[in-house]
């Protein structure tokens, strides 16, 4: 269908359409006729006849109460008959390019900043992923985190062809020969920043649910299978993992053990050269749709890793969470299920090992996906208190509200300075060394992180009021980060169990002839 004609129209013709029936609006340069729709309208009829807005300019009442992507819904975008006549439109769209509101973005990226950190390859590395994440992903994001289903296939597909799905395990053997997002980087140029880059990138969409739903299972999932599984095992599921044509699970937690890892009650005895395995686990991220389990079971008085493949013995059935069932949070049950005694990861017995040398890297993407999103919060808080009018004044003209703006920004920077030092020390350190000398303060940063990120969910409620609290319009990414964020600080490891970690680290190195 060819393109609809716009006409060029001045005030004073928009003037004349001002009643029931024939009603325009300008909205930022540009005419909207109104009159169909107007029945249509889902904040009534009646909010388009009134003076003021009826045939008039109506920015600033639009997005008092819009988010800009109303005008950008094709359903929206064809009530647009034209332009006012020598006049510019001067709101920016939304789209991939770096945003200038401060603080939106950290300061690498912004404007005449600079860091010691980041290099050209992450730049080139960064304008592909987020150019990506806006066309494929946001779209299926927003979908699912409404509709609960499961990260579409056509999105799978292009994170395995863009090969996101294999950085997002780190830098590592599993990239050589890999065309990294078509090319822009090396697989040898890969570090931890670039992974980092991803995970922010993701976090952009706001919608945590979905966040996890995209593959969150495998990221934790499959280091066990790549560091302690046999090259057998290895070739037989990674590359089919890696290419997003079969899915994996973490199975750690249970009923009777979260972040108490010592607690777990699924048992394995060996029948000959098979294990058979009971019991169940629980908050299994992925796990509804996850062809593979690497499991955590109790044998004997320690622990073995066993990867276990779906079968019959098995049922997985899904969690009602308060994120979008597009995460597919699964509790998982096994009945005498039997598998390969070639299947365990890592020796029989050492299966603590094998999971905790998971966790740093577990807890160091959350944390990194979580303080994006806050970052994104603190965005949404800035714009919100410069378009909102109350009591005659923007809302950032209340110091009240100056004040939470501060404290947010202030715990985002400080997270995010933190973050980027422990990539710096993990781009210079062998995994080992990363357990043995950062261990404590990637699980301090975590604690600090989601417990920073709740004041802000709180503080940004409070500046959204009613907004704050539906799930579409305006304040949707408040309410869906304040529903949230609890889960960054949960999964991985809560708070108080991370904080204690960190300060039993550092106790640890203390040196035995310091006094005061
Ligand atoms: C092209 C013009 C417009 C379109 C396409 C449009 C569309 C929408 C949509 C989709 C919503 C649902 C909430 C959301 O998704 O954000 C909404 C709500 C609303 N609209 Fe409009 N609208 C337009 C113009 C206006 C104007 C000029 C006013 C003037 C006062 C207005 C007043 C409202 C109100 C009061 C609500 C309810 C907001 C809330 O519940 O917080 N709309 N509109």
């Amino acid at each position: 269908m060819a393109a609809k004609q716009l006409k060029e129209f001045t005030v004073e013709e928009v003037e004349r359409h001002n009643k029931e029936g024939d009603v325009w609006v300008i909205i930022d340069a540009k005419v909207y006729d109104v009159s169909k729709f107007a029945n249509l309208h889902p904040g009534g009829a009646a909010v388009l006849y009134v003076d003021g807005i009826a045939g008039k300019d109506a920015t600033q009442a639009f997005f008092g109460l819009h988010r800009q992507e109303v005008l950008h819904r094709p359903q929206y975008a064809r009530l647009q008959i034209g332009t006012i006549a020598g006049e510019e439109s001067i709101i920016k769209p939304l789209g991939a390019a770096v945003s200038e509101v401060p603080y939106a973005e950290p300061t690498w990226l912004s404007k005449g900043f600079s860091s010691p950190y980041y290099k050209e390859s992450h730049r080139r590395f960064h304008d592909a992923v987020r150019k990506f994440v806006t066309e494929v992903v946001y779209p299926d994001a927003i979908e699912c985190e409404e509709n609960g289903k499961r990260i579409s296939q056509h999105v799978v597909d292009k994170m395995g062809e863009t090969n996101i799905i294999a950085m997002r395990l780190g830098p590592g053997k599993h990239l050589k020969g890999r065309t990294l997002m078509g090319g822009v980087i090396t697989p040898e140029e890969f570090d931890y920043f670039h992974e980092l880059i991803i995970h922010s990138e993701l976090a952009r969409c706001g919608t945590r649910g979905y966040m996890d739903g995209l593959l969150a299972g495998g990221v934790i999932g499959l280091p066990p299978v790549l560091n302690f599984g046999s090259p057998e095992i290895q070739a037989k599921i990674v590359p089919d993992v890696l290419a997003g044509k079969k899915f994996i699970s973490l199975a750690i937690s249970e009923a009777f053990a979260g972040s108490d890892v010592s607690g777990i009650q699924t048992v394995a005895h060996k029948e000959g050269d098979e294990w058979v395995i009971s019991g169940t686990k629980k908050w299994i991220t992925n796990g509804h749709f996850s062809d593979y389990f690497t499991v955590a079971c109790k044998t004997g008085s320690r622990y073995t890793v066993i990867l276990v493949p779906r079968q019959d013995g098995m049922s997985t059935k899904p969690i009602k969470t308060a994120y979008s069932a597009t995460a597919g949070t699964a509790f998982v049950t096994f009945d005498k299920v039997r598998v390969p005694v070639a299947n365990t990861l890592g020796k029989e017995g050492d299966g603590m090992k094998v999971i905790l040398s998971n966790f740093n890297h577990e807890r160091w993407m959350i944390l990194a996906m979580s303080l994006r999103t806050q970052r994104l919060i603190v965005e949404e808080c800035l714009l919100w208190a410069q378009q909102r009018k109350v009591f005659g004044k923007s809302l950032n003209g209340q110091a009240v509200v100056r004040a939470k703006l501060a404290a947010m920004i202030a715990r985002v920077e400080a997270g995010q300075n933190w973050l980027e030092n422990i990539t710096h020390q993990m781009n210079n350190m062998s995994y080992a060394e990363q357990s043995d000398k950062i261990a404590g303060a990637i699980g301090l940063l975590k604690a600090f992180a989601t417990k920073t990120g709740r004041e802000t969910a709180e503080d940004s409620t409070q500046i959204f009021g009613g907004r704050a609290i539906t799930r579409t319009g305006m304040g949707k990414l408040i309410e869906n980060y304040h529903r949230t964020s609890p889960y960054d600080a949960i999964l991985g490891g809560s708070e108080d169990v991370l904080n204690d970690l960190g300060v039993r680290q550092a106790l640890k190195k203390m040196p035995k002839n310091a006094r005061l």
